[in-house]
């Protein structure tokens, strides 16, 4: 098919899969580090928690039930909630979410405040997901709470919400802000009465994927319990953030649709998996649906009324575009030397680009072979040429660069003019 800005579908030069014969081993796979996770964590995917935070969000019930379903059928292993006590409509929605009888679980992510849990409990989620501030910003002038009660509380709610059998996940709100000796001795302390999981937050998006690999193994080292983490993308780290919590033995990743969350968001869930998919390919193809992520991506865009970024991984609309006639000739000989994911992993096609100043003599034979047209390689040259010049003067389409091989053709076999077509021409792969 033809592409609409100067590009065309390209599989290797001779036509066949893209996907065939060498096109990639794997040297990305972390090797003896007993403790990583790359291979087998869990995504929380929080779209309708931290999502809901993002400033454009108003998601109604009916979009709750449409993003659940998506959310549950692409494979995550959790999706959490606002919490109850946010509002009436929150405490119902989320009632009518836990009703569908989805495969994921159903958290919702309430303080640590026992009135929460009450609430929270009786909505039917399968878990909760207990959250509270530990550095001195947060304990001064957000809750006003010391340790010593944070502690106390902990232990409270989390033997609360366990008493009713449910799964309790204990969280720090801006781990990596918080005093390290007060944090491991609380994250102990839960530990003991058996929490399913603990939290680290990097609730402002100040960590480095070095401080993260370092708490996290840290706490690894103390707690026996599942370990989640959560990262902003302020200073846009929160890919690299929860990839390096995974290596250092974390367990379960936060992520939303496109990232959206307060500020400008979390660890986005497609681009945690085109990280994921190059370091542990068969544990997450054969887990998600990846042929869905586009499809969910634009619902949310949609319901948030953003556009998704052209520079997003996987479903920005250059991810799989290629452009310069170096790498043009490159990818039309074997995708790989040019890529490092496979856009039919994610039910998408690549482009390679023939229509610029930039564009090599090499992808324009192949368009003149898609348009079912024969030259000699140094008709090719000189066809390829004159779209330069053309490419010199102003940007070009495709149509311009299609009537440059046509016009160039005809001339080389003296065929009267108008019979030409002015439109792209589609291309059967
Ligand atoms: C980093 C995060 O994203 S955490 C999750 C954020 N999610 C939300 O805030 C959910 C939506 N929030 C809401 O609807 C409201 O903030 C509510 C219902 C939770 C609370 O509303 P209000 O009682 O009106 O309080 P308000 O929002 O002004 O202030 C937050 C309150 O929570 C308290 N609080 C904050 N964090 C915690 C915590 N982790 N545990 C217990 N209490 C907490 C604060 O002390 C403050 O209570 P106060 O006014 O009695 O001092
Ligand atoms: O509950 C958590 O672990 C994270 C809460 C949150 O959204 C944050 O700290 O940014
Ligand atoms: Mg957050």
């Amino acid at each position: 098919m033809s592409g609409t800005n100067g590009t065309t579908t390209a599989n290797s030069a001779n036509g066949s899969s893209n996907n065939g014969g060498n096109f990639r081993s794997n040297p990305y796979q972390p090797v003896g580090d007993f403790l990583s996770n790359v291979g087998s964590f869990k995504i929380i995917e929080s779209t309708l928690r931290e999502g809901e935070q993002f400033a454009n969000a108003y998601f109604d019930t009916e979009t709750k039930i449409k993003i659940a379903k998506a959310l549950d059928a692409f494979g995550v292993d959790y999706i959490e909630l606002t919490s109850p006590a946010a509002s009436e409509q929150s405490r119902r929605d989320c009632e009518a979410i836990c009703k569908l009888g989805l495969k994921a679980k159903i958290l919702t992510h309430v303080r640590c405040d026992m009135r929460d849990a009450k609430l929270a409990v009786e909505t039917g989620v399968d878990g909760l997901d207990v959250v509270i501030g530990t550095s001195s910003f947060l304990r001064e002038h957000s809750h006003g709470k010391d340790m010593a009660y944070i502690e106390k509380t902990a232990i409270e709610v989390i033997e609360y919400i366990k008493s009713k059998g449910l799964e309790v996940r204990f969280s720090s709100e801006d781990s990596f802000r918080s005093d390290l000796v007060d944090l491991l001795s609380l994250y102990r302390a839960v530990d003991k009465v058996g929490v399913n999981r603990v939290g680290i937050a990097d609730t402002v998006g100040c960590a480095s994927p070095r401080q993260v690999y370092d708490l996290v193994r840290t706490l690894r080292g103390i707690v026996s319990c599942d370990i989640e983490t959560h990262f902003h993308d302020d200073t846009g780290c929160s890919i690299a953030n929860a990839f390096c919590a995974l290596e250092a033995g974390a367990t379960h990743i936060d992520t939303s649709v496109l990232g959206i969350g307060e500020r400008n968001g979390i660890t986005p869930l497609g681009g945690l998996l085109a990280r994921m998919v190059v370091t542990s390919p068969d544990y997450v193809k054969s887990k998600y649906k990846l042929h869905m992520l586009k499809e969910i991506e634009d619902m949310v865009a949609e319901a948030v009324e953003v556009n998704t970024p052209f520079n997003n991984p996987i479903t920005g609309f250059c991810a799989f575009t290629h452009k310069a006639g170096i790498h043009a000739k490159a990818i039309l000989n074997n995708p790989s030397t040019y890529e490092i994911l496979n856009p039919a992993d994610f039910g998408l096609t690549r482009y390679v680009h023939f229509a610029s100043r930039l564009t090599g003599w090499n992808a324009v034979k192949t368009r003149v072979g898609q348009l079912g047209l024969v030259m000699t390689d140094d008709q090719v040259k000189e066809v390829t040429a004159k779209i330069k010049a053309l490419a010199d003067v102003r940007p070009i389409a495709i149509d311009d660069a299609d009537s440059i091989i046509r016009s160039f053709h005809l001339t080389l076999h003296e065929q009267p003019a108008g019979t030409q077509a002015s439109a792209p021409v589609e291309v059967a792969q």
